[in-house]
């Protein structure tokens, strides 16, 4: 690194956590985990965080040569912090919901202290504490986007972040740290983070083996809803001294990260040089947070100063669609998909997605025949080998899946170490009827899925549909207001509704939600009770099909350019221009 870089760079090292780190790109590859990548530093200005911001970009090469990018900003601190006090004071809704929290907080805090009865908390201060800035100094950061609280929704990455956004942002945070204070001061516990994970991705992800020694975490069964109801459902869980706590995280050492839809899987060595970097001042609780939760984000406080790491998601990444022959005999199934999935992954693919029911012939009469476990069935463990093996991010399109006395329409997202990432049901069954052409009742034996399911990988987030699921424009929207840049939905359209539909709802999708949207379908079998279209295809943010099969085997690969979607989104800016002052669509 030449002298005038390093003199640059100062303001990320002095005093920081980089310290613990050779270089600042020994600290980029650390986060990365990415073997055999290279990574070079270039000057760059963010919008991000306005005019005032410093940021450099961080330009990291793969082994196979795929480029991403990543943005380490500074902000000065001061005027968003004031602007946040003056915020909290001045905005009457936000201080009833606050108020609205008091009374439980007060409670907690009586049981345990009964001297300070007469003493009300002073909620204002708590908040400001638990949310970082009583500890961060006069630095208050935040990188927002992605967030849906409300009804106010914040728009792009690369839009500036205004104070409005500051404040949607913060009244989630806040809803979240006075969550986690109270139940964390109920349950006698050091530490609380509630997360806005869905339900089964926290549970399998806390009870996963590489988590087991790590992490001393329980869990509570609240569903996947809105902030405000996590409050209320933490607020009557307790008053019902239900056994469970929250969708919590304690790690001992001491380090808590939150993601909305993630964790971090921190190397050990991160989180010690983390642990060193941040020093609370004694019997304070600090805030680990970060506005936007991306995967791999980190906020940290360094005496009086926070410092984070915001992986923007930029470059491009390569995805391929398996169009498989799907067959009668399950493990022929099985090993056909291992073998395109090497082939893909040998050819560049980092994101891999199988089709609709790629184990099985489709069919009601084949689901109970087919059905397995998830995650411990057999075409689950051969999907995760298939991840593992490769090394790729592995959608393995839907299985029939059993489940008590029920069955659904599954799919299962792997992660590149073959861990289970989560699982997405289908949320709207295949039920119509064409006289004369096509009848189809999935709901004859397969139960309807009821959560939504949108991952984040290193170079994106990603929704989950499947086939039907497509027909159901809210859907998309969700997702995409969740921040998603590519929506996948494995299916298998037919020879009626196929040459019919397939093509206009997948672009409607992507045109709608200037986002990309991905169709594996299994190869057209002619012989087959039901007979798939094929066609998988890849739709580009501007509705142009950018990949697209015939009706045979085979693979197709599309290049995923997140920078194009940002273009597209500039260039006609629907999504700032929507009047969700007027309608919207929201998850429930
Ligand atoms: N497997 C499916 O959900 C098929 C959906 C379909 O063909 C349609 O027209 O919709």
């Amino acid at each position: 690194m030449d002298r005038s870089m390093e003199q640059t760079l100062s303001h990320f090292q002095a005093e920081s956590a980089l310290k613990h780190y050779p270089s600042i790109e020994d600290m980029i590859l650390d986060f990365h985990h990415t073997p055999g990548a290279t990574v070079q530093l270039e000057d760059s200005s963010s919008p991000t965080l306005g005019p005032a911001s410093q940021s450099k970009r961080a330009v990291i090469r793969d082994g196979r040569g795929q480029c991403r990018r990543v943005f380490l900003k500074t902000c000065p601190g001061g005027s968003l912090s004031q602007e946040f006090q003056k915020m909290l004071r001045t905005f009457d809704k936000e201080i009833g919901f606050y108020a609205h929290l008091r009374h439980p907080l007060a409670s907690i805090q009586s049981q345990k202290s009964p001297a300070d009865d007469a003493s009300p908390i002073c909620l204002d201060e708590a908040l400001l504490q638990f949310l970082g800035a009583g500890f961060v100094g006069d630095d208050l950061h935040l990188v927002l986007s992605d967030l849906e609280v409300d009804g106010y929704r914040l728009t792009g990455r690369s839009d500036y972040h205004s104070l409005d956004q500051a404040h949607i942002a913060m009244r989630t945070l806040a809803t979240f740290h006075v969550a986690s204070v109270a139940v964390a001061e109920a349950h006698h516990l050091d530490w609380v983070e509630l997360q806005q994970a869905p339900q089964s991705l926290v549970r399998d992800y806390l009870t996963s083996p590489e988590f087991a020694d790590r992490v001393d975490a329980s869990i509570f069964s609240v569903p996947f809803l809105r902030n405000a109801m996590w409050i209320k459902a933490v607020i009557q869980a307790q008053k019902s001294h239900h056994p469970l706590v929250p969708a919590s995280l304690r790690i001992p050492t001491g380090v808590t990260v939150s993601l909305m839809d993630q964790f971090i899987d921190l190397s050990p060595t991160i989180l010690s040089r983390l642990r060193l970097a941040r020093v609370l001042p004694q019997g304070q609780r600090g805030v680990l947070a970060h506005g936007d939760f991306h995967m791999w984000n980190v906020a940290f406080s360094d005496k009086g100063q926070m410092r984070f790491f915001d992986f923007q998601m930029s470059g491009s990444f390569r995805l391929a669609l398996i169009q498989l022959a799907v067959g009668a005999n399950k493990s022929q199934n099985l090993t056909a998909a291992a073998k395109h999935v090497k082939e893909a992954a040998s050819q560049g693919a980092q994101l891999v997605s199988l089709p609709e029911c790629f184990n099985s012939p489709y069919g009601t009469n084949f689901f109970p025949e087919y059905a397995e476990s998830v995650p411990n069935g057999e075409s689950c463990l051969a999907l995760k080998t298939m991840a593992a093996d490769n090394k790729v991010f592995l959608i393995g399109g839907s299985i029939p899946e059993s489940e008590g006395d029920r069955l659904y329409n599954t799919s299962t997202i792997w992660g590149p170490d073959g861990e289970l990432i989560g699982k997405y049901r289908k949320m709207h069954l295949f039920d119509i009827n064409v006289p004369g052409k096509i009848t189809f009742k999935e709901s004859d034996v397969l139960s309807p899925g009821n959560d939504f399911l949108a991952f984040d990988t290193p170079f994106g987030k990603i929704g989950m549909g499947i086939c039907y699921d497509i027909r159901f424009s809210d859907l998309a929207k969700i997702y995409s207001n969740m921040g998603c840049h590519l929506l996948v939905y494995p299916g298998a359209f037919n020879m009626t509704t196929g040459p019919a539909h397939w093509e206009l709802l997948a672009r409607g999708r992507a045109v709608d939600n200037q986002l990309y949207v991905a169709t594996p379908s299994p190869a057209r079998d002619e012989k087959a009770d039901y007979i798939a279209w094929g066609h998988s295809q890849v739709i580009n943010p501007w509705g142009e099909v950018v990949a697209k099969a015939e009706e045979c085997q085979e693979i197709i690969f599309a290049d995923i350019d997140l920078d194009y979607m940002q273009q597209v989104r500039k260039q006609i800016p629907i999504t700032v221009q929507a009047r969700t002052d007027l309608y919207e669509t929201v998850s429930k």
